[in-house]
């Protein structure tokens, strides 16, 4: 690859001759001369002069975004530049070894396709006013100038670009170090830092070999999540956005944040670990998403305490928020509006997952996990949002083989029958037999940790028979206290019907009674009148 010096021999002797012209003019003639001559003079060169040229600028559109083609222009330049480029920068580091290189600003190289020749320039523009910071300044721009002769601008436009930018996107993934991203609350998005997501690198070792589950199911998911990696153009075809949902549940350490680990491992994607609680509402979630990268795995840890699903939570906030209403009708107000601005809805999260705007960006995995599956609201989790749910349980004897072949690398001992049926009668997660598998110190032999571990399943089941035991004879006190109490409310009940029936005799009685004397006293009137005629 030739250096850009090249460039100017190719403007031929039309250039140089105007070049000649132009600075044996600003040497000999008077300065109100030159104002007016060098307006036509750059409307001569403009004419004059035969090459296309074509500006990437490191931030694009009205939010300021990174430029992917950017990144991939210095990638695609970063190969070239480290044979040609005098002076070079080491900026991103790979594998925390071999630091990449790239072109530095004010630097040029050359590239050829098909034949053609083309230039390459970085470039960066300072601000005009200058202030003193400790800070890089917000307002500088990079760009990198691409130029070629007028008459391949078809070629260029149409094909040089393309092959640009595909190269550039196998150079990136190839080097990338994979990042862990979690979310910066809003009032960290702008300013000197202006990121949404922070990240570090993301060296989690689990993979679908270490993780112990039933085999059959953990190659179901490999697969599943193979056939989604490259299904780009099956997704296009059936006109469906580019991304899968998994919903994780099972009790805790059952190994769900682990297979997120695994998953990203198997595909090389990146990590986005979204914490909801510290979104504040539906639009700045969507920004959130909307700035993540494709080819990564969004994770929505612990659903179900993240966001109000039911509307439960927020009648309890209410109700909470009454017990110490401010008096003061200011304070009030701003409770009440900050109580407003904290809210993520299940809609908006629902627009998120499956909206419009889930389709930008290209491949994309979403995965929640919870401990309560029960308590998701079904529409989260329909098919279509999540669309494959797993559940990792307590461990089985194929899980019990993953940890023995990995944590003491055997695949057969005479314990492992007492294991396989201890495992049947009792529920251990994989995290405690991972844990009671470990070997404590170097004297440990392979012996030692299984016997551990049967006397820990043992331990369990014999706790998980207690506590059985207790909760049937609370249960059978329970209902013995619920019959005692029934039989007395009937008592009772008794008691009031047979009051009622003696109250309703007497009041018989009294009518009876007072029916005789009423009848008696008219004979006894009618009588004294019959005397008196
Ligand atoms: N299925 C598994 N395979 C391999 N290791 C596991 C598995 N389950 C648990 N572990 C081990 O137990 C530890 C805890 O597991 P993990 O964090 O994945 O559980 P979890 O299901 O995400 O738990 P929680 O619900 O509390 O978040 C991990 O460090 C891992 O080593
Ligand atoms: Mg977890």
């Amino acid at each position: 690859m030739a250096m850009v010096g090249e460039l100017w021999s190719h403007l031929g002797s039309t250039m140089g001759t105007l070049m000649l012209v132009y600075t044996l003019f600003k040497q000999f003639f008077p300065y109100h001369l030159q104002v007016s001559f060098e307006k036509y003079f750059h409307r001569i060169v403009r004419f004059a002069y035969p090459y296309v040229e074509i500006t990437f600028d490191e931030f694009t559109g009205e939010r300021m975004k990174r430029s992917e083609a950017y990144s991939r222009i210095k990638s695609y330049l970063s190969d070239k530049s480290t044979a040609s480029a005098k002076r070079l920068k080491a900026d991103v580091v790979k594998d925390s070894q071999s630091p990449v290189l790239s072109m530095d600003s004010n630097e040029e190289i050359t590239d050829e396709f098909q034949g053609v020749k083309v230039w390459w320039s970085a470039h960066r523009t300072l601000p005009k006013t200058q202030r003193i910071s400790w800070y890089p300044n917000d307002d500088e721009k990079k760009y990198y100038r691409l130029t070629v002769h007028k008459r391949h601008r078809e070629l260029i436009t149409q094909s040089y670009i393309s092959h640009v930018m595909m190269e550039g996107k196998e150079i990136e993934t190839k080097r990338r170090q994979r990042k862990l991203y979690s979310n910066n609350p809003s009032q960290n998005w702008y300013g000197y830092r202006r990121s949404k997501w922070s990240n570090v690198l993301f060296e989690h070792p689990a993979t679908f070999d270490t993780l112990a589950m039933d085999a059959k199911l953990k190659e179901e998911i490999k697969n599943d999540l193979i056939k989604f990696s490259k299904g780009k153009d099956y997704y296009a075809r059936i006109g469906k956005a580019w991304k899968r949902g998994y919903l994780l549940y099972g009790p805790p350490g059952t190994g769900k944040s682990s297979m997120i680990a695994a998953m990203a491992n198997l595909l090389d994607y990146d990590v986005y670990d979204l914490e909801l609680t510290a979104v504040k509402e539906n639009t700045e979630l969507r920004r959130l998403l909307l700035d993540t990268s494709s080819k990564s795995i969004i994770v929505i840890e612990d659903i179900d305490c993240s966001i109000d699903l039911t509307g439960q939570r927020e009648k309890k906030t209410e109700k909470d928020g009454n017990e110490d209403e401010p008096s003061d009708p200011v304070t009030k107000r701003v409770k009440e509006e900050e109580k407003k601005e904290s809210k993520v809805t299940l809609s908006g999260l629902l627009n998120c997952i499956d909206g419009l705007w889930s389709s930008c960006g290209g491949e994309r995995i979403i995965v929640f996990t919870t401990n309560y599956v029960e308590k998701l609201d079904p529409a989260l989790i329909r098919k279509g949002r999540m669309d494959k749910h797993i559940e990792l349980s307590y461990c089985c004897f194929d899980a019990f083989k993953v940890f023995a072949k990995n944590y003491l690398e055997i695949d057969s001992h005479s314990l492992f029958g007492e294991i396989e049926s201890l495992l049947g009668e009792t529920n251990m997660t994989p995290a405690d037999v991972a844990e009671n598998l470990m070997p404590k110190s170097d004297y440990d032999d392979v012996e030692t940790c299984l016997k551990r571990l049967v006397e820990a399943l043992e331990d369990a089941k014999e706790e998980a028979k207690k506590k059985a035991e207790d909760e049937a004879r609370l249960k059978a006190e329970k209902e013995e206290e619920k019959q005692k109490q029934k039989s007395v409310k009937e008592e009772k009940e008794q008691s009031g019907k047979d009051d009622k029936e003696v109250k309703e005799n007497g009041v018989a009685l009294e009518a009876a009674e007072a029916k005789e004397n009423g009848v008696a006293l008219e004979a006894a009137e009618a009588k004294e009148n019959g005397v008196a005629h």
